[in-house]
Formats: C-alpha cells, structure tokens, sequence
C-alpha cells in the first residue's frame, strides 16, 4: 500500500441487486398489465372503476420511484482514502489552498456560538494554517453574529495551537469540553475551558441582549463597526455590505504562530433586488474570496456542521491532488453525519438513503450529488464545463487569477465590497452559468445536477469517523418543515426545462438521469401513499373490495411486491449499518412525508408557479429547548403545537383504526377473510404505523402531545370522509 492514495471496490451485492431489478421489473409489469384488464373487462360500475382507476395511478407512480430507486443499485462502489500518504507525493509545500465558506442566516435560529463552534473546528484542520482562508457570511446582517466572530478571532490564537501541540482530534470547541477524552495537558485543559466558557458567556448575554453592549466594545474602531449596524433604517433585509478581516494569515500573532485568514462578510441587501437565499449568499462568497485569496479549492458549509475530524482536508485532497485523478473531476462530497440523533432516530434524520447509500450508488456512475455542505470543490467548476470555460466578467474573479496584493490592502477591500453588492450580478450569467445555481430552493441539488451534467465527475468520502457532524431537526414541526421546503425546490428542477429525465438523461446517460430524477419527483410520492392511507379503508368501511381474493394467483403478486420492495429498502439499511428499529421508524416517517410536507409542497408549488408569493427558504431552527430535547432523547414525537400539516397523516391515523375496527366486526359476522385480507393488511399496517400518533392524541400528558386543535380538525375530517363516502355509494 506504499504510496497509494486511494482505492476502491464493488459492493458484493451488486450482482444479486440486479438479477432481483429484473425479476421485480417483471412482477411490476405483470401488475400494471392486470390493472388495465380489470379496467378493460371487468368494471363496468362506477364504484368499480374508480378505485382500480387510482390503484393504477398509484402504482405507476410508485413503478416510476421504484425504477429511479434501483438506479442506485446497479454499480455501487465504496471508497477508502489513505491521508497519511499524502505527504509522500506532495511536498508540504505544494498543498493547495483553500477557501472555506460557511453561511449562517439568523441569530436567534442559529446560535453564534454555533457558528463560532464550526468555524473554529474548521480553522484548526491539520494543514498548514496560512493555507486556509475561513470566510463566514451572514445573511442574518447582525452585530450578534460580528460580535461573535471577533470573540472567536481572539480565541483562535489560543485554540489553534493548543489543538495542534496536543494533536487533539475533536477540535470543535464545544465538542471537546463536553466529552471526558482528553488525556494530558490537564492544567492548560482546565485555563483554556475557562477561557472558552468565559467566550461562551459573552456572547450568549449579546444574543440574549440583543445587542452588543458597550463594555464589550474595547476601542474606537470597533464601535465604528458596530455602528454601521445601528444607522437609520439598517435591517437584515436592507443594509450595505460590510466586510471585516478578523484574522489575516500574513500577520504571525504576538508568539509568532502563523493564524488562518477569517473574514466576516455581510453582503449588501435591499427589498428591490432578489437575494437568491443561500444560492446569492454562496456565490458572494465566492466572489469575494475570489479578489481576497482565490484558492483552487473551495469547501462549502453549513453553520451548524462542525468538523469532526482533522485529517478530511487531507483526506480530500487524496482525490483532488492526485497526480492520476480524474481531469473532470469537480467536487467530493463527504456526507452529512449528525449528532444527538435520539438511539431509534425517530423523524428518520439520519436521511441514510439520501447521504450515504444513493450516493454510495451513483460512485459507479458519474459520482454523487451535491448536498450542500461538506463538499470541497475545485474553484474551477463554477466557470462552465470541463473543457469549455464560461469566464466571469472581471479578471479578478477569474479561477486562475493570482492575488497579489495582502487581505486587507486598500483596493482588495474595495473591489470585495463591490462584488457583494446586491446589484453586482445584474446582466451578469451568476446563478444560470456561473457559480450556484438559482431557481430551486434546493439549490445544493440543483447546482450538483447542473454541474453534472456539463461534465463534471465527482467522488464520494465515507470515511468511518464522521467528517462533520451537524444539527438535526428534534420536532416534528421543524423535520416537516424542512422536507416541505426540499419539495418545493425538487419540484421547481422536475418541472423545469431541466426536467432530469429528458435533459439529465440526454447530458449524463439514462441512469445518471433517473437517479436524479429520484430527487426530482420524490414529492409527488404523496399521491400513492394518500392513496393507498385512504382508499383500502374506505372501500373497506362501505364493503366494497378492491384487491384480489387470497385464493387467486395475482394475490401472490401482492405479497412479492410488498414483501420485495420493503425487504429490500430493510436490507439497505442493514448493509450501511443501520438497525431495524431506525429502519422501521424511516419508513414511517416516509409515510408522514407522503401524507404531510410532499402533500403541502406540492400544492405550495403550484401556488408559486401560479404567481402567489410563498414562504421562500425558511431556515431550520437549531435551538434546542431543554425540555425538548428531553421528549426527543426519550424518542417520544414532539406535536406541542397546532399546525396544518399535522392533520392529513391524523386523519389518515383515525381512518385506520375506524376501517381495522369496522372490519374486524365485519369479519366475525361474514367470516370472508379470504376477500378482506389485503385490505385488512393494509389498514392494520396502517395502524401499526400510526401508533405514536394515538399515544399523542389520546395517552400523552406531556406538552409535545398532539394539540386538541388538531385533535378535532383531524376527528372532524375523517367523520366527514368516511360518512361522507357512504352517502355517494
Ligand atoms: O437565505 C438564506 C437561507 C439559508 N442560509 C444558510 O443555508 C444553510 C442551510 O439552511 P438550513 O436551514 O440548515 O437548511 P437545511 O434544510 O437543514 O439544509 C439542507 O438543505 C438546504 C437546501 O434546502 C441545503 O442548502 C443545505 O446544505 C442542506 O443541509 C444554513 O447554514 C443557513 O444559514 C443562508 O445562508 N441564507
Ligand atoms: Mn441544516
């Protein structure tokens, strides 16, 4: 293994993947062809017509995810890079550096200590420091977030090298206080865990406060920058840019330690001219960095994903500086690994399908998806293909300029304000050809697909120890939030001139393009799984029946499909090594989904494609409320409070229980269960998945319990439906 920097392997279950796509391609078919003949020959009532008219629609559409799904399972590849071989091939001296982005966009959503928390984590990587340029933007436009950073900038001189003499591996603040692994260096351990509690204090009293006091405040200069924050009709929506340079690598600190640049960017706002979210913010970034140090690599992040492990740089640079590595390369992509997970990961936030095994899949094709944060770029992609450069409009941003002039020099400065402002990018390609793409409030897939398909390759890191760590949502509010926000962008690429399955697959092949098209389409899932949550039971409740009897042989075809297809999803978890209990808490949540956030993205898209403002990109809350976290660690879903997106799977809850209920009874007095069967299925699998939804409705006392609200609109609803039904047949 001398010199090698990475290798890689197929996943030993490719084969049999394949052999079963093809045997439940054929099962698929068999079940749409029996659908149309029932259709053709044997309805010919209305009540007969309607539900194998939405059994086939439903079935289709889950026959099209279950195709773009296997897309996944036809050439997976697992990776393993060797960092310590790094040094081997390149002298220290050639590393490359790097521009670290990290966006933040509210104060009280994202705590600044947080912030501060992944910067610093980030700064401290094991690499040369003056290679590493840590540019933070904040979309929030506050003091509270300045304040924080210029805390932080004074802490780093202390953190830095204390984590590089001590070789520390959690080099996340807050990480490391709180976890009992560190060794020796008690005495330092114990002055600089004051010092950072100390830190910690100031700024959570500013952020409590609201502003930053003036004994927080040590000179001139600094109050003239907090000032700016304080002029007449200054709001995070409506405010110039300001730029600080908190840390300037070409400076040594007082004991001659070189520091990483850190630089704190807002970027000019005003209501007239479209920000672009996250999107706009990167590519501010990326822009200013660019006329600061126009690194060749640039790492992206989110604020709350902090790095877990030192040595991922020089992990990532395996690929990117391998004098053998694929010239189109683009981007590798870590996955997004999160902690405080609660042990059965009860909203399915460990997302394993979209961050490990998809992407694990689409290695043996043209390389992973983007997913927004913990991916390390060549600067070099966001200027058109591979082999055909879309130059920027100054010679500045160009990749392949060189800066000359220090961070903080007169016209550096002025040039980084300029290409912040917010009327910079008009009649400018930013955001269609050049840097992140806009049009998607996913933007992270969006820019993924589109680099994709101009050619760019990308590679997939999965080393064991989590590269990064990050918040997830621990209520149910906030996890539904969040995947309806990801609908509607989804949504806005599937329908869109770039619809994967045409464009993607004519620019990147077939596969290529149906995964993505998984991504695309995931939200119109809803119509199978509303389906199929309302439909059975109510045929059931009337006694009309809509599958095969037990005794007939398309029976069997029910059995293999269910069985294969939840078999299947099951064996995934295992293999990536997830459990049982976390498996079967993601495919409830998959129906949650289905019923709540893709429904309501769905119809918020179409709301917006008709013209009517909508919510735009709603940050994920990270506070985490003490009381909450308990219920979460507990693995009780938090309800607490009333909102519209709870009743469609309430109501489907009631349906359930009411139809399994109803058909038991019918079941004693008929004794038919050869006819009922599958509908009883269905309905009690149902009901075995709406089990916590009872419990809050009816057996929780605590406050995440569900709201009486929600309790009598759902009640009310699914009256209405089922008597309602009743008065048509
Ligand atoms: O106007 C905005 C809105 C958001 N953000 C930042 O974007 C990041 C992601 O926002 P978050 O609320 O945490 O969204 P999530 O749904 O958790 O994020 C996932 O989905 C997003 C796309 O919807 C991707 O951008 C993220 O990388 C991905 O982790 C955060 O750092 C925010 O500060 C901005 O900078 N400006
Ligand atoms: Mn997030």
């Amino acid at each position: 293994m001398g010199t090698l920097l990475h290798t890689y392997k197929h996943m030993p279950c490719t084969v049999f993947n394949r052999v079963f796509a093809i045997i439940y391609s054929c099962a698929i078919l068999t079940l749409i062809y029996h659908h149309i003949l029932t259709l053709l020959h044997h309805s010919t009532t209305f009540i007969s017509v309607i539900p194998t008219t939405f059994l086939l629609i439903s079935d289709l559409i889950l026959a099209f995810m279950w195709a773009t799904t296997t897309s996944f399972r036809l050439r997976p590849i697992l990776r393993q890079a060797y960092p310590e071989n790094l040094e081997k091939i390149l002298h220290k001296k050639d590393f490359p550096a790097i521009d670290i982005l990290i966006c933040t966009a509210d104060p009280y959503k994202e705590p600044p200590i947080n912030v501060v928390n992944t910067a610093l984590s980030l700064m401290a990587y094991d690499y040369p420091p003056e290679k590493i340029s840590v540019y933070v933007s904040d979309d929030g436009g506050s003091e509270l977030t300045l304040f924080a950073f210029t805390e932080a900038a004074k802490f780093a001189e202390i953190w830095l090298p204390f984590c590089r003499d001590n070789n520390i591996m959690d080099r996340c603040p807050e990480a490391y206080f709180s976890s009992d692994r560190h060794g020796k260096a008690e005495l330092e351990f114990e002055e600089i865990k004051a010092m950072y509690e100390s830190m910690k204090m100031r700024i959570e009293n500013v952020v409590e406060r609201g502003e930053v006091c003036p004994d927080y405040i040590s000179d001139e200069p600094q109050r003239q920058i907090f000032n700016k924050y304080r002029t007449l009709g200054f709001s995070r929506a409506n405010h110039p840019t300001i730029i600080q340079v908190l840390k300037e690598s070409a400076k040594e600190t007082d004991k001659g330690q070189s520091m990483p640049n850190l630089v704190y960017v807002s970027r000019e706002k005003n209501k007239n001219s479209p920000h672009h979210f996250k999107a706009g913010a990167l590519n501010s970034l990326l822009r200013v960095s660019s006329v600061m140090t126009n690194s060749p690599i640039v790492l992206t992040q989110d604020c709350d994903m902090y790095s877990n492990d030192p040595q991922t740089l020089k992990r990532a640079l395996c690929y990117i500086s391998d004098p053998l590595a694929q010239p189109k390369l683009g981007y590798v992509q870590f996955p997004q690994r999160y902690h405080g997970l609660n042990k059965d990961d009860i909203y399915g936030g460990e997302l394993l399908r979209l961050f490990v095994a998809n992407p694990v899949g689409m290695e043996g094709l043209q390389g992973p998806s983007y997913v927004g944060t913990g991916c390390f770029f060549l600067r070099r992609v966001f200027f058109g293909g591979p082999t055909s450069m879309a130059p920027p409009e100054i010679q500045e941003l160009r990749p392949d300029h060189v800066v000359e002039k220090p961070i903080t020099a007169q016209p550096i400065i002025e040039l980084a304000h300029h290409v912040a402002g917010c009327n910079y990018e008009k009649d400018t390609k930013w955001g269609f050809q050049l840097g992140f793409r806009y049009g998607s409030l996913v933007e992270d897939y969006f820019t993924g697909y589109r680099l994709q398909c101009e050619g760019w390759e990308s590679i997939f890191c999965h080393p064991s120890r989590p590269a990064f760590l990050g918040d997830i949502p621990i209520s149910l509010i906030d996890a539904v939030g969040q995947t309806k926000r990801w609908a509607i962008g989804l949504l806005e690429v599937g329908f869109s001139k770039y619809n994967p399955v045409v464009f993607g697959a004519q620019s990147m092949g077939f596969v290529m393009g149906l995964c993505y098209a998984h991504y695309a389409f995931w939200p119109i899932l809803s119509i199978p799984i509303t389906i199929y949550s309302f439909l059975p039971q109510i045929a059931l409740l009337n006694g009309v029946y809509i599958f095969p009897k037990v005794t007939d042989p398309s029976f069997l075809l029910y059995v293999f499909l269910f069985l294969g297809a939840y078999g299947q999803d099951c064996y995934d978890f295992i293999l990536f090594n997830s459990t049982y209990k976390r498996w079967w808490n993601d495919q409830r949540i998959w129906l949650i989904r289905g019923l709540s956030p893709y429904l309501f993205g769905l119809v918020e898209y179409m709301i917006k494609h008709l013209g009517i403002a909508t919510q735009g990109f709603n940050v994920t809350s990270k506070v985490q409320d003490d009381e909450q976290s308990k219920r979460y660690d507990q693995g009780l879903i938090e309800f607490g409070i009333h909102c519209p997106m709870f009743i469609p799977f309430t109501t489907a809850s009631i349906v359930n229980i009411f139809a399994l209920i109803f058909g038991m009874i019918r079941l004693l007095n008929t004794w038919s269960l050869e006819r009922l069967f599958v509908q009883l299925f269905i309905t009690g699998f149902g009901v075995l998945n709406s089990w916590p939804v009872y419990e809050a409705m009816f057996l929780r006392s605590d406050k995440g319990r569900m709201p009486i609200k929600t309790i009598t609109i759902s009640i009310f609803l699914a009256s209405v439906l089922c008597g309602g039904v009743s008065l048509i047949l």
